[in-house]
């Protein structure tokens, strides 16, 4: 009751722009610093705007489930707006009807388990192509450049099972488009001023060429959709529609989701979603999981030492074989711990007024998780730095969204609709690149000299490539 009359911890800030100086280049590691200070209910003021950031397990509960109905609105953000088409997506979407039925379609014609399994042939046909890739530099001794492959596994995973299309040889050239979807997730994921700083915000975007990238990012992603559309001009038989038709069929026949008639701009909203919300998370996850395993010997061995005992020979390791591998699944969790893709989960705004800790939390307050904090925090976690899947033996803990000491997929009315199909992505890519083939480390380098650099901005993926020498497992 006393702590209720106390102001929320708050690190002192400058005037108009508060504490944005304080973010750095990668803002979840300079807010876990600042909250070991201010403790795991902070609060900021970035330019104008009270900001929360909530670092502990317990407190991201209060929010996401006690008090998830206060806040489970987005604010409303520059970078999210230009390439959403004005918020018609689902992630930046507000807390209304659109985003209600609009999920709600999304999850029955693309995330559910059902939709997700029959598209299962397709994957496997994509991860063949992927081994064969790697066998090939297997062959010439050349190592693999990791980033790139787990990439190109998930758009073409992603752009075959969502959008219907074969990417290569139909849209952009590899180069541009991973070139394309870094921009965009730069876009996002910065601090943009107009967002943040009264009146000269916009100005000081303009000066620093932000609202240009802005521009060209949405132009260029608009291009990359129309393509995908054109290759859906022809009407095909009942039955045999992939998910573009079927909101091109929304378009056509001028449905209404929740009040807004659906056009143009709502297709491409959701293309977005798919296409950023899905590649970078899921391959960035599997390449941390890699980069981890080169590090740690040990644990590669037992991880491969799985899935070959229990499977023997193989041409694929398949989806049901996954369910058997345990370690596997440990492995991949503890990626999740160390390296969430979306650090500081997606903003979320206050709509109501509640209470954390005893905290008030004001109506308009933006909030954000720091999960790359819960996921080193030495009051939940034994040795937190280290990389030791073990610790998920005999563990309730998991990602759907009722550990709040794992939130790799959020919690909530906004937990990752996408999650199935990413985790069946992530196992299922990992299981056969880890089946197949051994890894080394090039010559004259040691497991220290990986680097974990982490890229600017929001999203956490590896910054710079991953490059092992893969040796066929089958030729030993
Ligand atoms: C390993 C893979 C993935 C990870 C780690 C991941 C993680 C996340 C996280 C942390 C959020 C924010 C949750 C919050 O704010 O509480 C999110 C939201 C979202 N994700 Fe994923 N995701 C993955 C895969 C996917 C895939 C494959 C798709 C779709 C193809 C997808 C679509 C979405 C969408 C649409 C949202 C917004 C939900 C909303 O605001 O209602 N995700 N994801």
């Amino acid at each position: 009751k006393r702590r209720q009359h106390r102001s929320i911890p708050s690190p002192p800030g400058l005037p108009i722009i508060g504490n944005l100086h304080q973010l750095g280049d990668l803002p979840h590691r300079s807010l876990w610093k600042l909250s070991k200070e201010y403790g795991p209910v902070m609060l900021l003021k970035l330019g104008k705007v009270p900001t929360i950031i909530l670092s502990s397990s317990e407190t991201a509960k209060q929010a996401l489930r006690d008090h998830d109905l206060h806040c489970c609105t987005r604010p409303s953000l520059a970078g999210g707006r230009e390439l959403s088409y004005n918020n018609r997506d689902i992630s930046f979407s507000p807390y209304n009807d659109y985003w209600k039925e609009l999920r709600k379609l999304c999850t029955r014609e693309i995330f559910s388990a059902k939709r997700i399994n029959s598209t299962q042939p397709i994957k496997d046909e994509e991860v063949k192509k992927m081994i064969h890739s790697i066998a090939e530099s297997a062959s010439r001794k050349t190592p693999v450049n990791l980033n790139e492959k787990c990439l190109a596994l998930s758009v073409s995973i992603v752009c075959r099972t969502a959008f219907g299309v074969i990417f290569e040889g139909n849209v952009l050239s590899n180069d541009r488009f991973n070139k394309l979807i870094r921009e965009a997730f730069e876009m996002l994921g910065s601090f943009s001023a107009s967002d943040f700083i009264p009146y000269i915000g916009w100005i000081i975007d303009r000066l620093t060429g932000m609202q240009g990238r802005r521009e060209k990012t949405g132009q260029d992603l608009d291009a990359f959709y129309e393509q995908i559309i054109d290759l859906h001009k022809e009407e095909k038989e009942v039955g045999s529609e992939d998910f573009v038709d079927l909101l091109l069929k929304l378009e056509k026949e001028e449905a209404v989701v929740g009040n807004d008639k659906f056009t143009r701009n709502n297709t491409k909203a959701i293309l977005m979603d798919i296409l950023l919300a899905g590649i970078e998370t899921s391959s960035g996850t599997m390449t941390w999981a890699m980069a981890e395993l080169a590090r740690n010997p040990r644990v590669m061995r037992k991880v491969q030492s799985e899935i070959r005992n229990k499977f023997g020979k193989r041409e694929l390791i398949s989806l049901e074989d996954i369910d058997q591998l345990q370690y596997l699944r440990m492995v991949i969790k503890e990626t999740y711990r160390l390296h969430p893709l979306a650090p500081l989960l997606l903003p979320r705004e206050v709509m109501t007024e509640f209470e954390i800790d005893g905290y008030k939390i004001q109506p308009k307050t933006h909030i954000h998780v720091n999960i790359w904090a819960i996921g080193r925090d030495p009051n939940i976690w034994k040795d937190p730095e280290e990389f030791l899947p073990e610790r998920f033996f005999d563990s309730k803990i998991d990602t759907k969204g009722q550990s709040f000491e794992l939130l790799a997929f959020g919690s909530g009315r906004r937990i990752c609709p996408g999650m199935y199909m990413g985790e069946t992505m992530v196992e299922f890519g990992l299981a056969n690149m880890l089946y197949h083939f051994d890894w080394q480390l090039q010559e004259g380098m040691e497991v220290e000299d990986i680097d974990m650099e982490e890229c600017l901005g929001f999203s956490a993926g590896k910054k710079n490539g991953l490059l092992l020498l893969p040796v066929k497992y089958l030729d030993h």
